[in-house]
């Protein structure tokens, strides 16, 4: 069979050549670039339900088939076996780090865990109740005015520098956002400990007191980082590849896929889970009656934590936090009842005709929340949670993007549907 490499569309009666950009495992894309110099039309695709911005070698979906791959390597193996520093490396460089390498890049994300003494002050300006998403992106994007020398996305080692300054800050920063949100005092980081292990220590430790690491937390911890770590054009990483797109810095793009990442649609789902959770367990409303809010679009209530843009089938990810919820909710003190009720709900939306007929199956974070909450933390950290693990993501493919020579400024069109043009008042 002959590889297509054009395509012919018909526009206004005259026949129109347009040629197709293939990619690998059957992935075609039809290059619309020619249309709007030949037929002066746009094309019209709302939330880009049909639009690739990008040709990227990092992550592979097949939503059909329910498959993810880093870098060629399928999502299973990879949080059975491999680590979140370890897959950060293979985001960002391309491959799996040698023992050395692995070695190197650990021992220099250990030493930029720091922040100045004045960002650290700058906690002290929010609310004490403060969410601690918008504490984050806000410190992120300060962090460019502390780092005027890795600024430049065309120098090479600037890039390099805000890359481990990026991996090796970030945690430090969600632990302080989250003792400010709890009125605690911060903790410096112990450069002892790995990112995981200071994430955890500096959100639940207490200054002068010692603090003992839970090894199966920390291996949960990092294996949820690892199913967070990267999926390709998401909204927030099509954010951060957005705002890089107009040659911003890597902390500034960061701050924007932060920001993205809040809303409920998107990562704050794993939050709004554990509100609808809660909700039916109080007794507010029955899981039956919940349903049925749901699939008569009551108040535009959903099924937070169901439903994907790309999957059409169960996330794969899903599959694999739920094994862990399993394994972890006895061992960490989690709430039987909540869990009960996220896997009731689960089985009467699998055996409904509204959600088979929409292909609607538990996300990443269904499940999610619960093991966050038995780990001790609050619901507003959840999100923060999501943005550490999908921080090795960005970087890479801000990275992509910036060494990509095909990368042109982000710019959608519109399709105008305001007032034709009218005179101002006595003009
Ligand atoms: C890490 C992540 O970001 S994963 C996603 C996290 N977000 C959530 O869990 C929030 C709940 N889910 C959703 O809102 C959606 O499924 C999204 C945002 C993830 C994907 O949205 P889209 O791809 O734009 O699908 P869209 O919103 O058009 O939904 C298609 C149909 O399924 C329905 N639907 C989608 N998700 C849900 C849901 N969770 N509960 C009930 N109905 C749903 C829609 O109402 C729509 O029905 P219709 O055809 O009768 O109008
Ligand atoms: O890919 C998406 O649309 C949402 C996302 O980030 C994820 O599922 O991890």
């Amino acid at each position: 069979m002959t590889e297509q490499t054009s395509a012919r569309l018909n526009y206004q009666g005259g026949d129109l050549e347009l040629p197709v950009q293939s990619a690998v495992e059957g992935n075609v894309g039809l290059d619309i670039a020619p249309l709007l110099k030949t037929t002066g039309a746009v094309t019209y695709d709302p939330g880009f339900m049909n639009t690739a911005n990008a040709k990227s070698a990092i992550t592979y979906i097949d939503g059909d088939a329910g498959i993810l791959r880093y870098r060629g390597y399928p999502i299973e193996q990879l949080a059975e076996h491999s680590s979140f520093l370890e897959v950060s490396y293979l985001l960002i460089y391309g491959e799996l780090p040698t023992q050395q390498q692995l070695t190197d890049f650990d021992n220099v994300t250990r030493r930029h865990t720091l922040l100045h003494e004045e960002l650290r002050d700058f906690f002290g300006g929010f609310p004490r109740d403060a969410h601690p998403m918008p504490v984050l992106s806000s410190a992120v994007s300060a962090l460019s005015t502390y780092y005027p020398d890795s600024l430049d996305p065309f120098n090479k080692d600037h890039v390099e520098r805000s890359t481990y300054r990026m991996l090796a800050k970030v945690p430090t920063i969600a632990a302080y956002a989250y003792k400010k949100s709890i009125g605690q005092p911060m903790l410096y980081p112990d450069n002892n400990l790995t990112l995981v292990e200071n994430l955890i220590r500096g959100c639940f430790g207490v200054p002068a007191e010692q603090f003992e690491l839970d090894p199966d937390m920390v291996k949960a911890l990092d294996t949820l980082l690892i199913l967070h770590a990267d999926h390709e054009q998401n909204c927030s990483t099509s954010t951060v590849r957005l705002v890089g797109s107009s040659q911003a810095n890597l902390f500034a793009s960061v701050s924007a896929g932060i920001n993205a990442l809040y809303g409920p649609a998107h990562g704050g789902a794993n939050e709004a889970v554990l509100g609808m959770l809660r909700q039916i367990q109080s007794g507010d409303v029955s899981p039956e009656a919940f349903m049925e809010k749901v699939k008569n679009k009551e108040a535009g209530v959903r099924l937070m934590g169901f439903g994907h843009r790309v999957y059409k089938n169960y996330d794969p990810r899903a599959r694999v936090v739920k094994g862990l919820a399993d394994d972890l909710l006895a061992k960490l003190g989690g709430d039987d009842e909540l869990f009960d009720i996220a896997q009731r709900l689960e089985q009467k939306a699998l055996e409904d005709d509204y959600f088979i007929e929409r292909k609607l199956y538990p996300n990443v974070d269904f499940y999610t929340g619960l093991i966050y909450k038995a780990m001790g933390f609050p619901e507003k950290m959840f999100t923060v949670l999501f943005a550490l693990g999908r921080l090795p993501g960005w970087i890479a493919q801000w990275r992509e993007m910036i060494e990509d020579p095909s990368t042109k400024i982000g710019r959608p069109r519109q399709l105008y549907i305001g007032e034709p043009e009218r005179n101002y008042p006595g003009a």
